[in-house]
């Protein structure tokens, strides 16, 4: 796809889309923050509008990878199982605030016989969506590296391998619970009661969708393309001050309804 191809008018991001759960959000402010609005309105984004960012999707094999893309990007659904191998990606165009910003969408393959192919191309994210399918527990399990009592075998670890390839404090993470069309309204909270757990250890924002129905596909991608795009202008804006200013400490994400911004991420427990 050409990458100079204009902006679709439903790729359009005037206001901050709103998070899918306060409790494990990467922030809960109701607009962008103005740093980022007036650099925006007074056209200081500097390399933001022509750089393209990374986003990797990975977890278990069969968790709905490729349908969330595909429902995305192409708003079609297969319902039958085609496993990826290796890897593949789409391009996206936004236009975030008045600024061109474009996300590649890395899908990998979740199947252990391709994982080394895909992991090569984890380097260099902006952002890290971690899938699992909300009506099966060991695929929640599988994003983070701790093995639950009792399970044995091979743990893929979605997160820590992801993160080896990625520095933690500048990446950001989405925890993505799959194929909500399939669970009852009952058994979904409880589910949610442990994916809001792993989200908040990740230091994730969670969601659940349905590629099926497309149930909060779109809101979700308009988030993380929301949420990069201003973690990238924030980037940016800080890397010019500090080469103003060699020396001084400058600091412009500070706010307590920041759940997980304004702290330097932690290593997980599970890479410990
Ligand atoms: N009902 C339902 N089925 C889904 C949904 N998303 C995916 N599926 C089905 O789940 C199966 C696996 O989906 P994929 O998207 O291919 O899974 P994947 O994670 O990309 O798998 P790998 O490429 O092997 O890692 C397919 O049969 C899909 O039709 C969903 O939201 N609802
Ligand atoms: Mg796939």
């Amino acid at each position: 796809m050409n990458v100079l191809a204009p902006v679709r008018r439903d790729r359009v991001i005037a206001d901050l889309p709103a998070c899918f759960r306060k409790e494990a959000a990467l922030h809960t402010h109701p607009a962008f923050h103005p740093t980022v609005a007036s650099a925006c309105q007074e056209q200081r984004t500097g390399t933001v509008g022509f750089k393209i960012s990374k986003i990797i999707v990975v977890g278990d094999l069969s968790v709905g990878k490729t349908c969330l893309i595909n429902r995305f990007c192409k708003d079609t659904f297969d319902k039958n199982y085609k496993a990826t191998i290796g890897v593949d990606f789409e391009m996206e165009r936004f236009e975030v605030l008045g600024v061109p910003f474009s996300l590649q969408l890395w899908d990998t393959a979740g199947q252990e016989r391709f994982k080394c192919i895909a992991s090569t191309y984890y380097r260099g994210a902006q952002a890290i969506v971690i899938v699992f399918d909300v009506n099966d527990v060991g695929s929640l399990e599988h994003t983070r590296a701790r093995p639950a009592a009792g399970d044995s075998g091979s743990h893929r670890q979605w997160l820590a391998d992801a993160l080896k390839e990625n520095d933690p404090s500048n990446v950001i993470l989405f925890l993505v619970g799959s194929k909500k069309d399939l669970i009852t309204p009952a058994q979904y909270s409880l589910m949610e009661k442990d994916a809001l757990k792993v989200a908040q250890e990740m230091q994730a924002e969670y969601w659940a969708v349905s590629s099926l129905t497309g149930e909060n596909v779109r809101d979700f991608f308009f988030r993380v393309a929301a949420l990069t795009f201003e973690s990238c202008v924030l980037a940016e804006l800080e890397r010019g001050r500090s080469a103003r200013r060699i020396g001084d400490t400058v600091r412009i994400n500070s706010n307590e309804s920041d759940l997980y911004l304004s702290t330097p991420r932690k290593k997980p427990k599970c890479c410990q």
